[in-house]
């Protein structure tokens, strides 16, 4: 334990009850609901330092891998040492470690799922292995369904993503889903495409999902690391035979609002061989509200279990009583009655409000303020796209965390690009040749309605290269030349409907081409649920507007190209403020928090309240630990009145 820091009472009380488990001769579990911030990575590293003097065997498990990664690095800051391999893993990759691993010559996995040779030659996983699969399944299942599966490899990865989430969900244990396809009665037939469009999810989902995970079973090479704990839940002997070979008899679960109803199943195998739980959470942080799902009330379930003491941890460290007080109005929504989040008086925090939040971060990076401790957290990535074109006008240099997308990499520009090529070559000067609008040509090419059928598809990406050896990198090597990117113009504006064939004015083309394409229906359908859809959707109007400039489009594709490459000269040297989706900010802590609450923002939490609304923005706000910072829109009473209740502003 680092000397700086000194465990609370309500902590002391924590690694007291974990000491007592350990010894115990009888099997006893804890729980500990706490609130953001209040120190639960902290206390459950310390513990683990406790058990481990204790002699126990003890193994830390968390559910994402930003979170694995915080355990190791609270670990090193507190004891100074690196954790052994392998005493923190996510979920997942604790699944992959048993159905991968061996002891003494025997597999954990009882039906031997690798044998020793294939894990020597190292066979096993690599998502580009299950990539290869997916695109050969739906390149098969497309005979069926007539090309409506997107096949193109950025949508494969994002089947890859929503495969993933279904597995966690576990919503084809649904009844409605057990059937075979053969025996289907007509009616139950009927039910299962109810049950999917209610989620949001294409009919054909269910066949890519069920047949996907059979072949993926079956080759056994292809258990990834994501989602083998989906696996390992049908192999649970195998668990077993991993803690008693490990020796492990206490594990620790960081981030226990993650759980969902498969991991809880994985839980239960370990109390039946014998292991001590110990689980820390914040019941408020469960962001998982895939499609509308009821969420799995992990905190429910634990309370249950025979022998559990359950504790809390009631004070944040992380930030003062004013956001304390923030956080708690929210939590009071969620839950009216739910235990106080407090923080210490003395650590006030501050709240400073801006109608025009792009404008003052310009103002304080001319003055030279550091925005590196500074991140905006929005309720999604579309939200980020928003505000990433606001901060890019204004030259504000930014940092995208995780998975957040450049917005001129996104499905929205390139498809308003590449309609202001189609509409170049067809009615203008020559259409701008550069790299960027082969991509942009790609995303128009799957808009189902130009209705170009596969083939055709597959043909017009092999003259642009699209098709080719990827270098080093990853990249693509692209080899359309100017000649024949115009040839694939014209081909696919053969495929464009009468009404876009006349000669019109550019904004005029391009608000009917939005419209007669029906681009937004194109968007929310590859969007991740409807939410992202809704603001995929502003975004494309967003785009749309300032592409109908009064400027031939030619030069407005050359203005952006040259912006673009600017703004990435900058970034590379620039320690500007970080810009995230509130999913990708859990876990971590920034010194200041920006909020704008406007259309693509947090307004909709404020005016539609939600539970899982609720849960978003209570995250967002506990991330900070000096002050939040808020975009206030004028957009009358209702929402100043909102912003007030929870904010104080
Ligand atoms: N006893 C303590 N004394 C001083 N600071 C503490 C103490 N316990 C925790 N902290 C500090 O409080 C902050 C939050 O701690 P920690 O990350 O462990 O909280 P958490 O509850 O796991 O957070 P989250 O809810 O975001 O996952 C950290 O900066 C940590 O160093």
């Amino acid at each position: 334990m680092s000397d700086s820091l000194r465990l609370s009472d309500a902590q002391q009380q924590i690694m007291a009850t974990v000491t007592d488990l350990a010894r115990a001769d009888y099997q006893q579990h804890v729980l500990v609901e706490a609130g953001a911030g209040t120190g639960k990575t902290t206390t459950l590293v310390a513990a683990r330092e406790q058990v481990v003097a204790e002699g126990k065997g003890v193994l830390a498990l968390t559910f994402s891998n930003a979170g694995r990664q915080r355990f190791a690095d609270v670990h090193l800051a507190q004891t100074g040492r690196n954790l052994p391999p392998k005493s923190v893993l996510t979920f997942d990759g604790l699944a992959f470690e048993v159905l991968c691993g061996a002891v003494e010559g025997r597999n954990y996995s009882g039906d031997g799922f690798f044998t020793r040779e294939e894990i020597r030659q190292n066979a096993i996983n690599e998502s580009d292995q299950l990539l290869q699969l997916l695109a050969e399944l739906v390149a098969e299942l497309n005979d069926t369904w007539e090309g409506d599966i997107p096949d193109r490899e950025s949508d494969l990865i994002e089947l890859l993503e929503l495969i993933g989430n279904a597995r966690i969900a576990n919503v084809f244990r649904d009844p409605r889903m057990y059937a075979e396809e053969d025996g289907l009665e007509e009616y139950q037939e009927a039910e299962r495409t109810e049950f999917l469009a209610s989620l949001d999810l294409p009919p054909w989902f269910y066949h890519l999902f069920s047949r996907f995970e059979r072949l993926r079973r079956e080759s056994r090479h292809l258990v990834g690391v994501e989602g083998a704990a989906y696996d390992l839940a049908g192999d649970p002997r195998a668990l077993v035979r991993y803690v008693w070979a490990n020796r492990i008899s206490v594990i620790m679960v960081d981030e226990f609002h993650d759980t969902k109803a498969l991991h809880f199943e994985l839980l239960n195998v370990l109390i039946k061989a014998g292991c001590r739980l110990v689980l820390i959470g914040d019941r408020h942080q469960d962001l998982f509200a895939w499609r509308g799902l009821q969420p799995f009330s992990a905190f429910d379930s634990a309370a249950k279990l025979a022998g559990v003491t359950t504790l809390a941890l009631p004070r944040s460290w992380r930030y003062g009583h004013r956001i304390a007080q923030m956080a708690d109005r929210i939590v009071q929504r969620l839950q009216p009655g739910a235990a106080r989040i407090t923080g210490p008086r003395a650590q006030s925090g501050k709240l400073l409000a801006v109608p025009d939040l792009v404008a003052w971060l310009a103002q304080s990076a001319q003055q030279g303020v550091a925005l590196a401790d500074h991140c905006a957290i929005l309720p999604t990535q579309a939200d980020c796209m928003m505000l990433q074109l606001r901060l890019f006008d204004a030259g504000v240099p930014y940092r995208l965390v995780e998975r957040v997308r450049p917005f001129f990499q996104g499905y929205e520009f390139r498809v308003v690009r590449a309609l202001a090529l189609l509409y170049c070559r067809r009615f203008a000067a020559d259409a701008p040749f550069h790299v960027n609008s082969i991509y942009a040509v790609d995303v128009l090419m799957n808009v189902p309605a130009l209705g170009l059928d596969k083939e055709s598809r597959s043909d017009l990406r092999a003259e642009l290269g699209l098709d080719g050896a990827r270098r080093m990198d990853g990249q693509r090597l692209l080899n359309a030349d100017p000649f024949t990117f115009g040839l694939v113009l014209d081909k696919l504006a053969e495929f464009l409907p009468p009404i876009l064939t006349r000669a019109a004015a550019w904004p005029d083309w391009l608000a009917l081409a939005v419209q007669h394409l029906q681009l937004h229906a194109f968007l929310h359908q590859r969007a991740q649920h409807p939410a992202a859809g809704r603001q995929s959707g502003l975004l494309l109007d967003e785009l749309a507007r300032r592409f109908s400039a009064d400027i031939a489009p030619a030069t407005q594709i050359q203005r952006w190209d040259e912006a673009v490459e600017r703004f990435v000269r900058q970034r590379t040297n620039a320690g500007g403020l970080s810009l995230t989706s509130v999913l990708h900010a859990k876990g971590h802590e920034y010194a200041r928090v920006l909020l704008p609450i406007g259309p693509s923002g947090w307004r909709r939490h404020l005016l539609q309240p939600s539970a899982a609304g609720w849960r978003e923005l209570y995250v967002a706000v506990t991330r900070a630990r000096e002050g939040i910072m808020l975009e206030t829109t004028d957009e009358g009473d209702a929402l100043a009145q909102e912003v007030h209740g929870i904010f104080g502003a």
